[in-house]
């Protein structure tokens, strides 16, 4: 199924951030780079604010964020209205965080984890349902 995303990192999660743009352009998914476009040192608020800014105001459903802990990058994502960043190093996280949190921005540490299992947390990130339900209530009273 192709989908639009935007996708953003810092210099430390560049290079992982390459690698996921091309697999998932691969995969027929249309994809929006918010940058950097080379390895120089960045500050990454300013990548997570274009990613999370675009998702709050929905002109793309979900967002990736890489930076070298992915720690950064969720923080700073999540102080944005309707934005729900999880940080995920786990496939049942990436699964629950669709499921029961409805997550539309994933964050990634590229020095945390290699390139197969960051594959494998977006692949279940973009294909996972949020199940609604009791969920949904309890996203509303976050007000977010
Ligand atoms: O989460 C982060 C910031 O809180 C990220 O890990 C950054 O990529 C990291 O802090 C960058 O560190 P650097 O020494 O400036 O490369």
């Amino acid at each position: 199924m192709s989908s639009s995303i935007i996708i953003g990192s810092d210099h430390a999660g560049f290079e992982l951030k390459e690698k996921i743009r091309t697999r998932l352009i691969s995969e027929g998914y249309t994809i929006e780079d918010a940058g950097p476009f080379n390895e120089s040192s960045v500050n990454y608020v300013d990548y997570a604010n274009k990613v999370a800014l675009a998702v709050s105001e929905a002109r793309f459903s979900k967002g990736i964020l890489v930076c070298g802990s992915g720690i950064g990058m969720s923080m700073a994502a999540n102080r944005f209205k309707g934005v729900r960043a999880a940080l995920c190093a786990d496939l049942l996280s990436a699964r629950l965080s669709r499921q029961h949190n409805n997550a539309n921005i994933l964050a990634l540490g590229g020095r945390l984890i290699g390139d197969v299992l960051a594959f494998e947390l977006v692949k279940t990130f973009l294909e996972t349902q949020f199940e609604e339900g009791r969920h949904l209530e309890r996203i509303q009273s976050m007000d977010c």
